[in-house]
């Protein structure tokens, strides 16, 4: 039991260190409760709740990801090195993706509703 707990602290002092040295980490962090306020303003139903959690945390995952992999990366190579530039390229790469999948996904859920709200008013 008390090795679980330790986990969790170290889980944690993994996500505080993510939110203080990372400014990408706490821009995500931002994007996800604006996503969640307008979710909440717009009246989103539960499917598109749904899509918008699985966005939000695939954005802070794999930004947690890109950060473990930079830090090791570093670590591993702190002098430039061709192999260690495409890990960081790649690692950035798969946050790119699910930053354009949440984009998507928040215009196709939005955008319908804000037009609604615009006409209705
Ligand atoms: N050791 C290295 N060898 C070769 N190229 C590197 C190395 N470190 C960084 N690069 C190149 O520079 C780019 C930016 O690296 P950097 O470590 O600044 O990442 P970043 O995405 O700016 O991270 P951060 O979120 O910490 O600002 C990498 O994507 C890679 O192309």
């Amino acid at each position: 039991m008390k090795k679980l707990i330790l986990s969790f602290g170290y889980a944690f002092k993994g996500l505080k260190y993510a939110f203080t040295t990372q400014q990408n980490f706490r821009i995500h962090v931002t994007a996800a409760i604006v996503a969640i306020v307008f979710g909440w303003w717009l009246n989103v139903s539960a499917d598109e709740w749904q899509w918008i959690m699985l966005c939000v945390m695939l954005m802070l995952v794999t930004e947690l990801l890109n950060t473990g992999i930079e830090t090791l990366t570093d670590l591993v190579s702190p002098n430039y090195n061709k192999l260690a530039g495409h890990v960081k390229d790649i690692s950035a790469a798969a946050v790119l993706l699910v930053a354009f999948f949440s984009l998507g996904t928040g215009a196709v859920i939005f955008i319908p509703k804000i037009i609604k709200l615009l006409h209705a008013a």
